[in-house]
């Protein structure tokens, strides 16, 4: 097994940066039905550029590079112990090299090991077989598309849908739900793998196990794959869209597993993967732990960044350079794109937290300025500068019990992150005179390319993505989703679709 640490480090790279063929058939096919020139279609075209992006450049799609995943079946006999402490190394290495940001946090006191190891990272399950061969797949599930799994305990009362059985029409429901709930938040559209039945531990195991399956393929029992179907269908009517914006396409996949459960339980578990569905697997030699062959990666490679010109008006543009003066943020609509340039600093959960505390103080002056709910993925050079190599948005929704006592404390003009934010935040935007931004979630390698420069960082007791970085930025387009007048758009389309969740009430199976 002397090449097996190199073949893990091959497959956590691979899986960072090259998403899978079936994945990219699904983000393809989601283009071609969106309405040209729509929110969602404009960041599908982003989304496109980022994927070829990330594979050109061999760095993360996603700054998120999430919770690694491994699931290895192995020949009898084989050394589990050898394997896992390589494994351990070869993502201590990834993590060094950028390719996978540190994200293993102490949950007491809130310190990041730095390397992604620690307890319960990563997560890795072996099996055995009575093959040859070891066969090992890697899921990098991030965490804001973790936060949206959700699981349902029947019979259950589910808003818009009504009463929800013990039985496959009460199942349907559910996961229907699951697709509104989520909204944008998990940067949809996604890919569901759902589990029904196990107790709540199984239930979720075996939802997180259909998210091994390709998604072209077709379920073994019958009653499932009417389900999936139907599924995919319907979700996709549900008007969610692209990162939440409204749109034809709200699921690229849908997976369903089923396993006994206790006479006394019934769950529906249900986990939600963003489009950023990062998952390959090798099968090795056992004898040598070379790759002998690579696992959904059998179709095309390509994928098309052809933008589609709309025939309409489209969007307004408007370019802004910070600091940003209240009257320019009070011109801007929901709906409008913004170009942002100049200065714009980054500030995630832990900053949050500690900002809200009346002795804190930021360390440069924001008034005016710009907060990018982000956690990068940085590299620092010999000279010991700073280079970002992923950057995109994190889900916003986080900071609402802080955002707009942030933004009047500071005077903060914009405030750019993804899935959008309450009410309480929408009336902070209006009182102070204050707009969010949307950025195009995943998106990580197209908003690194917007960084010119790192201009430094504060902070760092935090953790690198939990750090302020002092980020100089050319060209960087967000989308006005909630405006200084009162208006959301995500509060928009979670009506909107509730209403569409509503139209599935009746009893289909
Ligand atoms: O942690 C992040 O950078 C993003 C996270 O995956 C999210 O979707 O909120
Ligand atoms: S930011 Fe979006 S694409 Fe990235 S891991 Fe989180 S949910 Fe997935």
């Amino acid at each position: 097994m002397q090449q097996f640490k190199e073949s893990m480090l091959k497959l956590i790279i691979e899986t960072s940066t090259n998403l899978p063929s079936d994945v990219r058939v699904a983000v393809t096919k989601a283009r071609l039905a969106e309405e040209i020139g729509n929110r969602s279609s404009l960041a599908l075209d982003t989304i496109a550029e980022n994927i070829v992006m990330a594979q050109e450049e061999e760095s993360p799609i996603c700054q998120d590079t999430g919770m690694p995943t491994f699931h290895i079946h192995v020949p009898v006999g084989a050394n589990q112990i050898v394997m896992k402490k390589q494994i351990l190394e070869a993502i201590t290495e990834a993590t060094k090299v950028g390719k996978l940001r540190p994200n293993s946090v102490d949950s007491l006191t809130g310190e990041n090991s730095g390397n992604n190891l620690g307890p319960g990272t990563p997560v890795i399950h072996f099996d055995q077989w009575e093959r040859d061969d070891v066969e090992v797949k890697l899921i990098l599930k991030g965490g804001g598309c973790e936060n949206k799994n959700i699981q349902y305990a029947l019979p259950t009362e589910l808003e818009g849908l009504g009463k929800a059985g013990r039985d496959l029409d009460g199942i349907r429901k559910c996961i229907l739900h699951a697709v509104y709930q989520a909204q944008g938040q998990g940067c949809s559209a996604g890919f569901i793998g759902v589990g029904i039945g196990g107790d709540r531990t199984s239930g979720y195991t075996l939802a997180k196990e259909q998210l091994f399956r390709r998604v072209d393929d077709v379920n073994p029992i019958p009653d499932l794959a009417k389900l999936e179907d139907y599924i995919m269908e319907t979700a996709n009517h549900l008007g969610v869209g692209t990162m939440g914006f409204g749109g034809k396409v709200s699921l690229l996949g849908c997976k369903v597993g089923v396993m006994n459960r206790l006479p006394a339980s019934f769950y529906v578990s249900v986990a939600y993967n963003c489009w950023a569905y990062r998952r390959l697997g090798v099968v090795l030699d056992a004898q040598t732990g070379a790759i002998k062959e690579w696992q959904y990666k059998e179709t095309v490679d390509a994928i098309d960044t052809t933008k589609r010109e709309s025939k309409g008006e489209g969007a307004r543009t408007v370019v802004l350079q910070a600091p940003i003066s209240e009257a320019q943020i009070r011109d801007l609509k929901v709906g409008d794109v913004v170009i942002l340039n100049g200065e714009m600093h980054t500030g995630r959960d832990a900053f949050h937290k500690y900002m809200i505390e009346p002795e804190h103080n930021t360390p440069v002056d924001l008034n005016g300025g710009v907060i990018y709910h982000c956690g990068p993925v940085m590299l620092q050079d010999d000279s010991g500068e700073w280079h970002v190599k992923a950057a995109g948005p994190t889900t916003s929704s986080r900071e609402e019990p802080y955002q707009a006592d942030i933004i009047k404390k500071f005077g903060l003009r914009a405030v750019i992150g993804k899935g959008g934010m309450g009410p309480k935040t929408l009336k902070g935007l209006q009182e102070h005179g204050a707009v969010y931004l949307n950025a195009i979630g995943g998106a990580a390698q197209y908003y690194a390319r917007c960084v010119k420069k790192v201009k430094g960082v504060d902070l760092m007791e935090f953790g690198v993505p939990e750090a302020m970085w002092h980020l100089d930025v050319e060209g960087f387009a967000a989308i006005v989703t909630m405006d200084s007048h009162g208006n959301s758009l995500h509060a928009d389309v979670e009506a909107e679709s509730l209403n569409k969740l509503s139209d599935f009430a009746a009893k289909v199976f």
